[in-house]
């Protein structure tokens, strides 16, 4: 389960970005999240991938309270969560292949041995020719990009999802090809999925079910 109760969070002084948030993702299930831009969607998106402390307030990721965040979060509780972000740009390093950048997360956690299995099989589900795992960020598109993030967020083979804005740059093949290739691994490995939104056609559509930030945060 992952579990976000009355959490509250911001960027140092001033309101917080978000005020006493609670929502709930039971294993496997699907939950969209929606609202209009600036309500804290990505702030929230970010705490529940263990990536930004709250000020208050609990989460919870399969019965274990997160008291540490980012790269002082328990390694097992870290790698539970995969996270593609709105902009590949901003969160691939440009120094690195397509193939290392999928690797990435298994280099890091000492998982070498599975780089060769696993970066072919994840270039493959997301629709990456392996002619452009040689290539680097800046010689291939954002699309093609956002694949490969898409399958380094697989790559450890998480229990949870958390897609923040995922296909909001992209076209409508490329958004149906990534949701696709979510869907399919979720079938796989039965992962929760947390995907936040400002198209409430495309979670519709994606989600077991989708809530409106106001269903969120209580009423001001
Ligand atoms: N790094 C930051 N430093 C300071 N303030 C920030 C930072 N990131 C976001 N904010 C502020 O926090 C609030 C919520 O931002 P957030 O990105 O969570 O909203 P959002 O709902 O995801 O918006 P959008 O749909 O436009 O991406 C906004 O007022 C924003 O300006």
């Amino acid at each position: 389960m992952l579990e976000l109760h009355a959490v509250t969070a911001g960027y140092g002084r001033g309101a917080p970005a978000v005020r006493g948030a609670t929502l709930t993702v039971t294993p496997g299930e699907s939950v969209g999240l929606l609202g209009p831009s600036g309500c804290g969607k990505s702030t929230l998106a970010r705490i529940a991938a263990l990536l930004h402390r709250p000020e208050s307030g609990t989460v919870r990721l399969d019965g274990t309270t997160v008291t540490r965040w980012r790269h002082r979060a328990p390694r097992e509780l870290r790698t539970a969560v995969g996270v593609v972000f709105q902009s590949p740009r901003l969160s691939a390093d440009p120094r690195l292949t397509l193939g290392d950048l999928i690797a990435e997360p298994l280099r890091a956690t000492g998982r070498r041995d599975l780089v060769a299995e696993r970066v072919p099989a994840l270039a493959h589900d997301v629709g990456l020719g392996e002619d452009l795992l040689e290539r680097r960020p800046h010689q291939v598109s954002d699309g093609q990009l956002q694949r490969a993030c898409v399958a380094r967020a697989l790559v450890l083979r998480p229990r949870w999802l958390v897609c923040d804005e995922m296909t909001s740059m992209l076209d409508a093949s490329t958004t149906a090809a990534l949701v696709a290739a979510v869907e399919d691994y979720r079938r796989e490995h039965g992962a929760g999925l947390l995907a936040v939104s400002h198209d409430a056609v495309l979670l519709n559509r994606w989600c077991d079910r989708t809530l409106h930030w106001r269903e969120v945060v209580p009423a001001a």
